[in-house]
């Protein structure tokens, strides 16, 4: 106990052992889904179920016990799920293969490690204004949710009118929209782990439907996993750079922004900056890349990381907990593999988690049209095109050419002019990105 107090400062922060792990039960709980919902969507992609497993369980262990050891926050890192869901949608829309998609998270990751150890990190963040960093943050949570509610069969493709209501009587519909309304309800009355309990509540009636089944057993010895199955010369043969860039920024602007937010819920600000941000955004970024070479989408401090510091979580210690739990998941992969074949347990994640990330839309100052109109094309393109990259490409055009028209060109970094150019080049002359 004396040694954790030493390592984590427990005494300092106000808190103890007791008191961080139930907190680290907290956010796991709330987060453990992704383990669920992570392999679904990429073994649509392409990517073997149990080789995304694995990936998924050391890309959270490695991110968060590094949070926990070298950034002493209580804050879990883990595969984003709007990464995930744009991953699926390049390799479906793009034609390219996942070993190709997995290079561009791997060069993406290596370039973000390289950022956190140098001064371009706070650069970057100070040029992007807070206007598109909530509109892509956003954006991101819309493009979720759509995905939640077209795999449930809750919205569905219409000729007049690309979609429309789905069928609500197909059993998936029903169970997600019930499973849903089971899980606003446990939030609502603030009952920790309700998307955990609410995702196993489906499951029980989706067994009972006949829509689920464990014929493959519960509990297994964990797999070892494989490393490096991508091809990085196709990224540069596909000239992929904007797909680059887009994971590349979501990854910092994501993580930064979650770190802020459950920093200061947590009382760890000092004079208004993040303490250890450089190993906090390493934390992110060694995930990513090691997630990448495993075969997973990229990782992101995950805004779940706040149910734990509600329940008083203030140290690496917290996320040393949602580290240690993660990793007792790896001998649960057959339960995990027959409840991702069921959309009605992982669409409500979906949904629910697109809702958390409109959080910053509230300080957007809506009647500027300068302000305003970059972050809600952003807002809408992300789900109309199912691109990140579309959508943070039109809000980096529009955002330069409005402060432009209005007066305000001083406002405006320089950088963003210049990425302003290069996004437009590329609308332009290879608009599929
Ligand atoms: N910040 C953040 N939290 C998440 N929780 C689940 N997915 C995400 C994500 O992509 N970003």
């Amino acid at each position: 106990m004396n040694a954790f107090n030493k390592t984590f400062q427990l005494g300092v922060r106000g808190t103890n052992v007791q008191t961080e792990i139930t907190a680290g039960l907290t956010t796991f709980l709330t987060m453990v889904y992704i383990v669920v919902v992570n392999p679904a969507i990429l073994s649509s992609a392409g990517i073997p179920f149990q080789q995304v497993f694995t990936a998924t369980v050391i890309a959270a262990v490695v991110g968060t016990l590094y949070m926990a050891f070298f950034a002493n926050h209580p804050i879990a890192v883990a595969p984003g799920m709007g990464m995930n869901s744009y991953f699926a949608s390049v390799v479906a829309t793009q034609g390219l293969s996942y070993q190709i998609v997995l290079g561009t998270v791997f060069i993406a990751g290596l370039i973000f490690l390289v950022l956190s150890f140098t001064r371009f990190r706070e650069v970057l963040i100070e040029a992007i204004p807070a206007t598109l960093k909530h509109g892509i943050t956003a954006g991101i949570g819309l493009f979720i949710a759509f995905n939640g509610l077209r795999m449930s069969g809750i919205i569905a493709p219409s000729e007049a009118t690309l979609v429309k209501l789905g069928d609500l009587s197909q059993p998936v519909a029903m169970l997600t929209i019930g499973g849903l309304l089971l899980i606003l309800a446990l939030m609502v009355r603030r009952v920790p782990g309700a998307l955990f309990i609410g995702m196993v509540v489906i499951a029980v009636a989706g067994l009972l439907m006949g829509q689920l089944d464990f014929k493959g057993g519960f509990a297994s010895v964990p797999s070892a996993p494989v490393f490096f199955d991508m091809d990085l010369g196709g990224v540069f043969t596909n000239g992929l750079y904007a797909v680059v860039f887009s994971f590349l920024l979501v990854a910092i602007f994501d993580t930064t922004g979650t770190m802020i937010g459950v920093a200061e819920q947590a009382g760890l600000m000092k004079d208004g900056k993040l303490p250890q941000a450089k190993h906090a955004l390493m934390a992110d970024a060694l995930a990513t890349t090691v997630g990448a070479a495993a075969g997973t989408s990229p990782s992101a401090a995950y805004i779940e990381s706040s149910a734990g510091v509600a329940a008083g979580g203030r140290t690496g210690l917290t996320a040393l907990t949602v580290g240690v739990l993660m990793a007792a998941t790896l001998f649960f992969s057959p339960a995990v593999e027959a409840i991702s074949s069921l959309a009605a347990i992982t669409a409500p994640a979906l949904i629910i988690v697109g809702c958390f990330m409109l959080a910053g839309l509230a300080r957007i100052e809506w009647g500027r049209m300068d302000e305003a109109f970059p972050a809600f094309i952003v807002l809408l393109m992300m789900p109309l095109t199912s691109s990140i990259a579309t959508g943070i490409a039109v809000g980096f055009i529009t955002y330069p050419l409005l402060k432009l028209v209005a007066g305000r060109a001083r406002e405006v970094h320089p950088l963003l002019y210049v990425f302003g150019a290069i996004f437009l080049v590329q609308m332009i002359f290879f608009p599929a990105g």
